[in-house]
């Protein structure tokens, strides 16, 4: 055990100590088990992109001032974290670095400033893992756009290790007693697809078209949709995916890989094109055909990212139609906060498949092949 943890537990000693003092009740001291955190622990780390995803010791990292250290139990993989291994697009990544930014735990030490949490408090860390608070974004709570943004599993190391760091403010509060596993992706699929919904401005009854509906973030687009009553047309790949589609309650399906008009038959299953579309394809071609789907008056929102892609979109159509084409990064807190309600409401279940973190590269492997039905979850334990 290092010098340092013993402040950790200091202050949190201090804490209790204080309060127990408060409240006349000398046996909570004695009550409070405090967790014991090693110096190492496993974690997957690449030198390069696209190098070699090495599964290993690293050591723990010490939560800063601000900061809480949580103990992740789970973590789900997005597409981004491949994105990010394979350095495929503009904005520079930390290296090395341990990717990762869904993931769920439980808080087993903090700095000294903050405040509103304790420890054995369930908590999730997401892309954006601190905002500065104070510029002009930050201001207007559009928090995932600040110049300052510190991101998992990006800019710093995230949730694919057993011990990872996270700002006291950004971390997401999770019930005691939640599922850890089932809840990982929602702290950046859910939350990210919750806001695209919210950014699209549609009513019930509605059509909103998932362009890459039974990935991860599309498979719980669906879910969020239809929680929201609206009418659902979903576009993906392979039988596996109709599947998932349907049992998620999804209303109509088109196969990208069978249909030889996608903006056709969206028209057609439509009755005039969708009112709102959230695209979560990583493929540059399918955002092109949302352009030219989406109903007049209707809203296209662009979240999936493939690498070096451009929307472009036909001036005369664009103008006589009327459409809307809008960006959509992560959430604030309050969209979290949201967004975790729905699960917790049992509104949503994330579709999720659970392998060990040292199975990374079989992950990555499958992502990147579209083999992928719902959102794998990784185990840090094994
Ligand atoms: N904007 C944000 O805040 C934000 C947040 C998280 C992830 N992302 C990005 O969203 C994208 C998707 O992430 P994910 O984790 O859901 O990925 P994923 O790999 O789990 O899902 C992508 C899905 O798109 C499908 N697909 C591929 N080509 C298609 C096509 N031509 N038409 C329709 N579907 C097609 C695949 O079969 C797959 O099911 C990534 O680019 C990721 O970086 C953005
Ligand atoms: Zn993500
Ligand atoms: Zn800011």
């Amino acid at each position: 055990m290092r010098t340092y943890r013993n402040s950790f537990y200091q202050t949190a000693s201090n804490y209790v100590l204080n309060l127990s003092r408060l409240l006349k009740l000398e046996f909570i001291m004695s009550a409070t088990v405090f967790p014991e955190i090693p110096d190492v622990q496993k974690a997957v780390i690449f030198q390069r992109h696209n190098g070699e995803l090495e599964y290993k010791d690293i050591e723990v990292p010490l939560p800063k001032s601000n900061e809480l250290l949580i103990n992740v139990k789970y973590s789900g993989v997005c597409h981004s974290d491949l994105h990010a291994w394979k350095g495929d697009w503009q904005s520079e990544t930390k290296l090395p670095l341990v990717g990762g930014h869904e993931g769920a735990g439980v808080v087993v030490a903090m700095g000294e400033n903050v405040r509103g949490w304790k420890i054995g408090d369930y908590a999730g860390i997401k892309w954006l893992n601190s905002c500065c608070l104070s510029c002009e974004q930050c201001e207007l709570s559009n928090e995932p756009s600040c110049p300052e943004a510190d991101i998992s599993g990006y800019t710093r190391d995230g949730s694919f290790q057993q011990y990872a760091t996270a700002d006291a403010v950004q971390a997401a509060r999770i019930p005691a007693g939640t599922n850890l596993a089932e809840i990982s992706p929602v702290l950046c699929a859910g939350i990210t697809v919750y806001k695209a919904l919210k950014t699209a401005h549609l009513n019930a009854g509605n059509w909103v078209v998932i362009s890459g509906a039974c990935g991860g973030l599309g498979s719980m687009a669906i879910q969020y949709a239809k929680a929201m009553g609206l009418r659902i047309v979903g576009i993906d790949g392979g039988f596996e995916k109709e599947r998932l589609f349907k049992e998620l309650g999804g209303e109509i399906f088109i196969d990208y890989t069978k249909c030889k008009d996608i903006v056709r038959e969206v028209i057609s299953v439509t009755h005039g094109g969708a009112h709102g579309v959230i695209n979560v394809s990583v493929s540059e071609v399918a955002i092109q055909a949302s352009t030219e789907y989406c109903r007049a008056n209707g809203t296209i929102i662009l979240v999936g990212i493939p690498s070096g892609s451009k929307c472009i979109s036909d001036v005369f159509n664009h103008v006589v139609k009327s459409i809307k084409i809008v960006g959509s990064s992560i959430g604030n807190r309050a969209d979290t906060r949201e967004a975790l309600d729905f699960y917790l409401r049992g509104l949503i279940r994330p579709s999720i498949e659970v392998m060990g973190l040292s199975q990374l590269p079989e992950i990555f492997d499958r992502m990147e092949k579209g083999l992928i039905a719902g959102r794998c979850v990784v185990d840090t334990s094994r």
